[in-house]
C-alpha cells in the first residue's frame, strides 16, 4: 500500500445536498459535506441521529432508501462495522482474502494480517478468535484492499474498554502509515478525540459543530466539554 503524501486540499468525498427519510421522516437533511483527502473524520451524535445513515450514504449502500443528493468518493471503499462480518465456514486468511485474486493476494494478505498483530493466525477460524482479533482481522480484510476511504461504523462498539484502547492505537498507527480518508462513526467522544483530527456532531439532521481536533498535550479534556456540550450531555462528576 503505497503511502501518499496528498496535501489535505482535493476532497476525497464531496455530498451535496443529502437528504435521507424513513416514513416520511427526515433524518438527514440538506448536508453538505467535504472530507478532504488522507482526514480523520469522527462522526459523533446521538442513537438515533442518523450517523450509520450518513456513513452508508457515503459508502454508496443505502439502495432503496428514499432521499436526494449528490455524492463524489473514490473508488476504493473499505467499510468496517461494529462486528467483523467474518464468514464463520471460512479460515481468516480466506477471510481477508474475499473476493480479491492475483499471485501476490496470498502474500498481500499475510502482510496485513501481520500488520494488524495477527501473524500466524493466518489458518484460525472465525469462532477461535476474541472479539478484539476479529476485529483486527476486519481490519487486515480493509486495508489489504488499499482503500483510499475507509468507512467504520462503530468498529470497537462491542469490545472491552482495555482492548478498545488498544485498537485505538491501532487504528491510529495504520492510519499514520497508510493515510487513507477515514470516517468513524460513534458515539464515544473520547473515541473522536482520541483518533480523529476532526470531529463532526450530527444533530437534527444537520452537522451542528465541525470541530478541527489541534493535537497538544492537555487538550484533550477541553475538546472533551464542548463536544458533551454540543451533545447537550452533562456529566455526574465534574
Ligand atoms: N432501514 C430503515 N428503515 C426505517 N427507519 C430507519 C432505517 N434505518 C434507519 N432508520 C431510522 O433512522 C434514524 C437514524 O438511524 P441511524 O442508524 O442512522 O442512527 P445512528 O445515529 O447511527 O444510531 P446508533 O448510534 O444507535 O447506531 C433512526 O431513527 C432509525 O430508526
Amino acid at each position: 500500500m503505497a503511502p501518499h503524501t496528498e496535501q489535505l486540499t482535493r476532497p476525497a468525498v464531496r455530498l451535496r445536498g443529502l437528504t435521507r427519510s424513513f416514513e416520511g421522516r427526515t433524518v438527514l437533511d440538506d448536508i453538505d459535506l467535504d472530507l478532504p483527502a488522507g482526514q480523520f473524520t469522527a462522526l459523533l451524535g446521538h442513537s438515533g441521529s442518523g450517523k450509520s445513515t450518513l456513513l452508508r450514504a457515503v459508502a454508496g449502500i443505502d439502495h432503496g432508501v428514499a432521499g436526494s443528493g449528490t455524492l463524489t468518493a473514490p473508488e476504493r471503499v473499505s467499510v468496517v462495522f461494529q462486528d467483523s462480518r467474518l464468514l464463520p465456514w471460512r479460515r481468516i486468511l480466506p477471510n481477508v482474502l474475499l473476493g480479491l485474486d492475483g499471485r501476490d493476494a496470498g502474500e498481500r494478505g499475510r502482510a496485513a494480517l501481520a500488520e494488524v498483530g495477527l501473524a500466524g493466525r493466518e489458518r484460525a477460524w472465525p469462532n477461535e478468535l476474541s472479539g478484539g482479533e476479529a476485529q483486527r482481522a476486519a481490519l487486515a480484510r480493509s486495508l489489504v484492499r488499499e482503500p483510499e476511504l475507509l468507512l467504520a461504523d462503530e468498529p470497537f462498539g462491542a469490545l472491552d474498554a482495555l482492548t478498545r484502547i488498544k485498537m485505538h492505537a491501532l487504528l491510529r498507527q495504520l492510519w499514520e502509515r497508510h493515510r487513507p480518508s477515514v470516517l468513524l462513526v460513534t458515539h464515544d467522544v473520547d473515541e473522536a478525540v482520541a483518533l480523529a483530527d476532526r470531529v463532526l456532531v450530527l444533530e437534527r439532521g444537520r452537522i451542528g459543530l465541525d470541530l478541527t481536533i489541534e493535537r497538544e498535550a492537555g487538550a484533550h479534556a477541553a475538546y472533551r466539554t464542548r463536544l458533551l456540550r454540543a451533545l447537550g450531555v452533562t456529566e455526574a462528576v465534574a
